[in-house]
């Protein structure tokens, strides 16, 4: 089933500490920002990427689309405040299509074969999301990191992208978000609030976001054993 996919890639890497956007630091020669989006170029169900940049960098990511042909991306919007705010902006520029993707410019590694299992399991539920089962013990704790309780670890996932939905539930849970006035750190908390079922796919532990230093070390060993690079 064709669906597209909203990329926002707007954030400022300040956990990354480089000194800029962390979609632009070169991994084996091609910026973050270039793996993610040539995962979906590579993917004939995927109908239009939406690419949700910071304005002021709109040109340097025209200018990296173009060098690298990526050919899927239909259009380019302002990303937000927040990340939520920078998804919105994206997803009122779907068009043409029952399910849409949301996913982290920073998750470079995501597998193709996850795409079509994230689409049908969206158009089955209306959402749906990639996950890994929790490795470490999760405890909760006070201000004070006096530790509340240890949370029961069998029933815990690290939630990842791609997001999966079908468009009017995800627009309609970014409305209700924005009526509330209610901040989430991914799609899904959104749609939840709508008392809407959503389902984990189970995802592998590669699909990291890269987001602080140490992420990059990882990266390129991903890079090393996947592609022998
Ligand atoms: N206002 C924002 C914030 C984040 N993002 C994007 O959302 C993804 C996940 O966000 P995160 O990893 O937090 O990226 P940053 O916000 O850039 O990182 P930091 O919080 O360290 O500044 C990234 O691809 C980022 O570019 C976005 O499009 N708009
Ligand atoms: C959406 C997400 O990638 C799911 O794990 C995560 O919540 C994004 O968090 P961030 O702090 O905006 O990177």
């Amino acid at each position: 089933m064709k669906y597209q996919v909203v990329v926002p890639a707007a954030g400022q890497g300040k956990r990354m500490q480089a000194g800029k956007n962390k979609q632009f630091i070169e991994l084996v020669g091609k910026p973050v920002i270039i793996h993610t989006l040539m995962v979906f170029e590579q993917d004939e169900d995927c109908a239009g990427v939406i690419l949700v940049v910071n304005e002021n960098e709109r040109v340097v990511f025209e200018e990296l689309v173009l060098k690298h042909s990526i050919h899927k991306v239909s259009s380019i919007v302002s990303g937000g405040l927040e990340r939520q705010h920078s998804v919105y902006n994206g997803l009122l520029a779907v068009d043409g299509v029952e399910i849409v993707l949301v996913h982290d410019g920073a998750r470079p590694f995501v597998k193709q074969q996850l795409l079509s299992k994230l689409v049908s399991a969206a158009s089955e539920s209306g959402a749906a999301i990639a996950g890994v089962p929790v490795k470490d013990t999760i405890k909760k704790a006070t201000n004070a990191n006096k530790v509340v309780e240890t949370v029961e670890r069998s029933s815990l996932w690290a939630v990842q992208t791609p997001q999966a939905f079908r468009v009017s539930i995800l627009k309609q849970a970014h409305e209700k978000a924005v009526e509330d006035d209610f901040l989430g750190t991914d799609e899904a908390s959104l749609v939840e609030r709508l008392d809407h079922e959503v389902i984990i796919v189970e995802s592998d532990y590669q699909n990291i976001k890269l987001t602080t230093p140490e992420d990059l070390v990882f990266a390129e060993a991903i890079l090393q054993k996947w592609k022998g690079i």
